[in-house]
């Protein structure tokens, strides 16, 4: 099977409150949506969000880098030709992690097509079913205290806290949703690189004293700062989960060596696809280090590529954050996976299972 036409698409879907981090404020799923044909009619889908102030990438950059970069390096190969296409998309542009990842999806997509296989299959098996835990924004303390609780009767049982603008109101924000959910949800915490080291420690060993347990601390430093992330993982009892300190797989290797966190988020938008990020579970399970599989406000397009990944790799991936679905009013796309509040279910169907989608406008 030859792929012989790239094309894109943009995807939009209204959130159903604005998603608020330390870094940004989003207001609705914006992604760049990827086609590739092949020469029996088939077509594989993948998709990427701009994440700008994480990633750098934006619809211009990763527009421009599909079109004139990765494009050429796709059209015309054979779709069974995997590691030479992944190859050439990887070599064909530096970084432009987003534009690589939707293009690297579709190409999985179609790949499991042609060979009849939910892509799951492909990538090592397992129970097509898993569950994410939901993100609550940071707002005030009243608004996330509520917001936390209308998760819980949507039945997520992991909470993911937004944290990272004030230190001592981010102390006061956790311990009231602690008070509020009790043993109802566990919680995890992001501060989205907010806090200094010493703050970092400070807060979780506040909440730690006062009896708050938290299943882990995302990002607490700022991404560079790997000396700063060590510091706090070595003193405190808390996991740290490194986001984005961890973009590829040499970022991986050189955080887990140095020993600066205990747990790593894989993002298909971070690695620049599915290749990096089996390499990072690869190396996280050789050095006996877990991982989460996460997301960007993104479509269920790109999520149900990393759900996918997380099924084949649960042996590495102990943890779900794929909830930017459940954050959206609607899911715009037909078939293939089920994003059912905290439930995640994979179609059997070959590839993705993707049959349509609403509402996508041609580039
Ligand atoms: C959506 C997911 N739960 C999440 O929080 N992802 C990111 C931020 C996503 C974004 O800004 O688009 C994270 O920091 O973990
Ligand atoms: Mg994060």
């Amino acid at each position: 099977m030859k792929i012989v036409d790239l094309r894109l698409g943009m995807l939009r879907a209204p959130l159903r409150t604005p998603f608020k981090t330390a870094l940004r404020t989003v207001n609705a799923v914006e992604d760049l949506v990827v086609m590739l044909h092949a020469d029996d009619g088939r077509i594989g889908y993948g998709s990427a969000p701009a994440t700008a102030v994480i990633t750098g990438d934006t619809h211009g950059s990763m527009r421009e880098a599909i079109a004139r970069y990765i494009a050429p390096r796709v059209i015309g190969q054979d779709i069974a030709d995997l590691r030479h296409l992944l190859g050439g998309i990887q070599g064909a542009i530096e970084r432009n992690g987003n534009a690589k990842a939707a293009v690297e999806i579709a190409v999985h997509d179609l790949w499991a097509q042609h060979y009849d296989a939910p892509l799951y299959r492909l990538l090592g098996g397992g129970t097509p079913v898993i569950r994410t835990d939901l993100t609550i924004s940071v707002d005030t303390i009243e608004t996330m205290v509520a917001d936390a609780l209308t998760a819980i009767d949507r039945g997520f049982d992991a909470l993911k806290i937004k944290l990272g603008k004030d230190i001592d109101v981010d102390i006061e924000r956790v311990r009231a949703i602690h008070d509020a959910v009790g043993d109802r949800a566990s919680l995890r915490l992001d501060a989205n690189q907010g806090w200094s080291a010493k703050e970092a420690v400070r807060a979780l060993h506040a909440l730690e004293n006062a009896g708050v347990r938290l299943d882990l601390v995302e990002q607490p430093v700022k991404a560079h700062d790997i000396d700063g992330l060590r510091y706090v993982t070595e003193r405190v009892a808390t996991p740290v989960m490194a986001d984005e300190s961890v973009f590829g797989p040499r970022e991986a290797l050189a955080l887990i060596q140095r020993r600066a966190a205990d747990i790593i988020n894989i993002k298909l938008t971070k690695s620049g696809g599915l290749s990096n990020a089996l390499r990072i579970a690869d190396l996280a399970a050789l050095h006996g280090v877990e991982c989460m599989i996460g997301c960007m406000l993104e479509s269920s397009i790109g999520v149900a590529a990393a759900a996918h990944l997380a099924v084949a790799r649960a042996d590495v991936i102990t943890r779900v954050d794929l909830d930017a679905p459940s954050l959206c009013v609607d899911d715009p796309v037909d078939g293939g996976t089920r994003f059912d509040a905290s439930t995640i279910t994979l179609s059997d169907a070959p590839g993705l299972g993707i049959r349509r989608i609403h509402g996508l406008e041609a580039l």
